[in-house]
């Protein structure tokens, strides 16, 4: 769907699809344990957050140079802005590239290669949010902001992402307090695997601004209350939520129900090479599956402008915004 939106929730690194792995890999001399594009499709069958993660993070071995990085993201935002995206916020995880021996630097200079000029080559304007990955210690996370300091003119916040279950958004208190002394925007997963309590967590200690899927909060009528009081913004991502099992079918997603409870929800579409489709996909899915009215999906695009980080370009969000209201569904 063409409808003009905004992506809140979406990891560069979940937008590698398997021909550029595979050309990637090639470039760099490496060898996949697939044999083609096919086979390395058939693996992806996940059972939960942690099977996708595995695939997850093997596959981006093949992401070495600024070019492999840059390529990735020029790829990510030609097929967003073919499917209406005109504003991207995209996570990456510095930790996972650094690990394997990368300099934070590659990371940041090759996507920006991207970034830099996607308004003019895409007609996609950017922001750049740096996730620490919560399996990995508070240490690693607090040098990792240390790390970005030289490129902290190229990001505008923080986020929180992997294994969710047993790293609660507590454990990562100082290096939040840390980002939002550096004047960096605040964002956290929680309530994708993980309890309602760690959305309430990541509110009250960490000071997100916004909720990454949040699913879990319909599970606590107090919390749902409490979100939609203070019009905390949920990045949902459907697809993904099929594809990880955390709903059991797209039909049971319960987005319907959270737009009519008042919740300020947004759509978004996480990894997708990995969970079959981009963002435009995932609004095609919930209009099709869910049956939202068009007054709905107008909701989610006002939405997903309104919970951007663009309080640096206010013209910029308001033109969005009329283009939201303009927009004629066919
Ligand atoms: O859906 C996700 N959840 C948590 N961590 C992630 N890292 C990439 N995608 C995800
Ligand atoms: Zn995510």
């Amino acid at each position: 769907m063409s409808l003009p939106k905004a992506e809140l929730h979406l990891h560069i690194e979940g937008t590698l699809e398997p021909e550029l792995a595979f050309e990637l890999a090639t470039r760099n001399g490496l060898t996949l344990p697939y044999a083609d594009t096919d086979e390395l499709r058939e693996a992806y069958r996940f059972e939960d957050l942690q099977s996708f993660l595995n695939l997850y993070y093997e596959l981006m071995a093949v992401l070495r140079t600024e070019r492999d990085f840059e390529d990735l993201a020029n790829e990510y935002l030609e097929r967003a802005a073919a499917q209406g995206v005109r504003h991207a916020e995209i996570f990456f995880d510095p930790q996972a590239h650094t690990s394997r021996g990368l300099e934070l630097g590659t990371v940041v200079e090759g996507l920006w290669r991207a970034l830099g000029d996607s308004e003019s080559k895409h007609g996609v304007s950017t922001r750049l949010i740096l996730c620490f990955l919560r399996d990995e210690s508070a240490e690693s996370a607090l040098a990792t902001l240390e790390a970005a300091k030289p490129y902290l003119d190229r990001i505008t916040g923080v986020g929180l992402d992997s294994a969710e279950v047993g790293h609660p958004p507590a454990k990562f208190r100082e290096v939040y307090e840390a980002a939002a002394t550096l004047g960096l925007r605040r964002v956290a997963h929680a309530g994708e695997e993980g309890p309602p309590e760690y959305i309430t967590e990541a509110l009250d200690v960490l000071g997100v601004e916004r909720v990454d899927h949040g699913l879990r909060c319909v599970e606590d009528p107090v919390l749902v209350e409490r979100l939609v009081r203070e019009r905390v913004p949920l990045t949902l991502c459907p697809l993904s939520n099929v594809r990880l099992r955390t709903v059991e079918t797209l039909a049971d997603h319960p987005l319907p129900a959270m737009l009519d409870a008042g919740l300020m929800c947004t759509v978004n579409s996480d990894d997708p090479a990995y969970f079959g489709g981009y963002a435009g996909d995932n609004f095609d899915a919930v209009r099709g599956t869910l049956g939202l009215s068009e007054e709905r999906l107008r909701e989610l695009a006002r939405n997903s402008f309104l919970a951007s980080f663009l309080e640096d370009d206010e013209e910029l969000r308001a033109r969005y915004l009329a283009e939201v209201e303009a927009y004629e569904f066919r």
